[in-house]
């Protein structure tokens, strides 16, 4: 099979981390991110001259992969799809806007291609997708962090997070209101509720807990199928306590899965 060419959106803690662990594939090559224009000088120092950076999706691209935020999928994403190019998404919760996720399927149609919606920091998006086929009654996530993963979000005029010695709820909601609420917190709220019983029925919980140092995502589901419990505890990636490192890998994985014969 031949090498796999890959343009990434996004240059933060995933997308610095990805292209690391990409540097040396047998058979995916990183060929060029794609950031904010004026950030381009910077982020070139930053990572150095194997990938190219740019401002713009380049026109030879055939597999983009977006680890930027919500605003990317407007930016890059449907254009790219209505261009013909096949699109893998980290950042869900952006399809809790009214219409976006209609926006992305109409657009993939016309360019001809698909948009894949990457599980991320969470496990079980398989097993609810497959549950859903039969029925299901409830779904509720709950998302916990340490103070510091909540910093620079609405959590800031809930609780005083430098403070708290208990853990906080800081959100009870629809999983369309904490993605919409908390773009850079609750994309597996979102990745959760897509799979199973949608945005506006999947109840959610966020806990800004300053007895943890994990990110914790619990998730309960029941239907025609039984039941499922997940507790994940994933490690935050170390320039970004808000994502946890499986988020990289789950992108990883996806790119691995591209050239191998066989696919898991
Ligand atoms: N599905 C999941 O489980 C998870 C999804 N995410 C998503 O991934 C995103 C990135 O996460 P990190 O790398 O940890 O964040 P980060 O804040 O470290 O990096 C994001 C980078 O993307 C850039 N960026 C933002 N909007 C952009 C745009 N429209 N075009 C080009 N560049 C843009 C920012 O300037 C920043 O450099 C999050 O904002 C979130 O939407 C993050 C964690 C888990
Ligand atoms: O990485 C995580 O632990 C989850 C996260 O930030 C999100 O759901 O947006």
């Amino acid at each position: 099979m031949s090498a796999q060419q890959v343009t990434l959106i996004g240059c933060g803690a995933i997308g610095r981390t990805l292209i690391a662990r990409m540097a040396d594939h047998p058979t995916v090559r990183i060929t060029h991110v794609v950031v904010s224009e004026g950030h381009t000088a910077e982020c070139q120092a930053a990572i150095g001259n194997g990938v190219t950076v740019c401002s713009e999706v380049p026109p030879e691209t055939t597999l983009l992969v977006e680890c930027a935020g919500h605003g990317a999928i407007t930016d890059h994403v449907l254009p790219a799809l209505e261009r013909g190019i096949e699109c893998a998404v980290l950042s869900i919760g952006a399809l809790s806007e009214n219409g976006l996720p209609e926006q992305l399927a109409d657009a993939a149609q016309r360019g001809g291609t698909r948009v894949h919606l990457l599980a991320g920091a969470i496990g079980g998006i398989d097993a609810i997708a497959s549950a859903r086929l039969a029925g299901l009654d409830s779904v509720t996530y709950t998302g916990r962090k340490p103070p510091q993963g909540w910093r620079g979000s609405p959590a800031e005029q809930v609780t005083n997070l430098d403070t708290i010695t208990e853990p906080t709820v800081i959100l009870e909601a629809t999983a369309r209101e904490a993605a919409h609420l908390y773009p850079k917190n609750a994309n597996v709220a979102a990745t959760v509720s897509l799979a199973g019983l949608g945005l506006d029925a999947t109840r959610v919980r966020l806990i800004a807990d300053p007895t943890v140092t994990e990110n914790i995502h619990e998730i309960d589901v029941r239907g025609a199928f039984g039941e499922m419990r997940i507790t994940m505890r994933g490690k935050p990636l170390p320039d970004n306590p808000k994502t946890s490192a499986l988020t990289v890998l789950s992108a990883l994985r996806f790119l691995n899965n591209r050239t191998a014969s066989v696919t898991i």
